[in-house]
């Protein structure tokens, strides 16, 4: 039978690799199933003129949904991920991003992330199913 492949982190990854020059360098901080960050994306990242493309947003929800699994102690891949973009996000305001992930069977992880503006106002939510590829080693 073929080996299974490994997940290897070089901190190239587009939303939070520091080494990435082209990344969004999103710095989440994770623990006990959740995940949280806070960012300002600019006109880079621009679909329609001064609003943030779609793809970027559900970039950000991926990354906080795979954080959370993180802070369960586990590297996981996304299976599916569920997108309500409810509000338009203006280049140059200030962002947070939230998740929270839970174990709802052996390999799957449930996962909600929300981005919201400093106002709270919720500018896009995220339901995502990963799934566990390996479990990470404590140094
Ligand atoms: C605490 C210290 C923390 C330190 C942290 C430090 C540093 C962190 C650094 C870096 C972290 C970096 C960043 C995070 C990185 C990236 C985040 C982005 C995430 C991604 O960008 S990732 C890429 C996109 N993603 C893919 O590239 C997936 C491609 N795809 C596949 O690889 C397969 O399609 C797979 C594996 C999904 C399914 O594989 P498969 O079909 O062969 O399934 P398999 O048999 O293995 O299923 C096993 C069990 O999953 C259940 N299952 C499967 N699918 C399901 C579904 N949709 N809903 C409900 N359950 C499902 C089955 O039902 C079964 O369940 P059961 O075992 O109970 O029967």
């Amino acid at each position: 039978m073929e080996k299974e492949e490994t997940l290897r982190i070089d901190n190239y990854c587009f939303v939070c690799g520091k080494e990435n020059p082209k990344g969004l360098k999103a710095k989440f901080i994770s623990s006990n199933g959740k995940a949280k960050a806070e960012m300002i994306l600019y006109k880079e990242y621009q679909g329609y003129s001064g609003i943030i493309h779609g793809g970027i947003i559900a970039a950000l929800l991926d990354e906080a949904c795979a954080y959370a699994g993180i802070s369960l102690g586990y590297y996981t891949v996304t299976a599916e991920i569920k997108i309500r973009y409810r509000k338009t996000l203006k280049v140059g305001e200030k962002i947070i991003i939230e998740a929270f992930a839970e174990q709802i069977k052996s390999k799957l992880i449930q996962a909600k992330a929300q981005i919201k503006d400093s106002k709270d106002t919720i500018i896009a939510e995220a339901e995502g199913k990963l799934i566990i590829k390996e479990k990470i080693e404590k140094s």
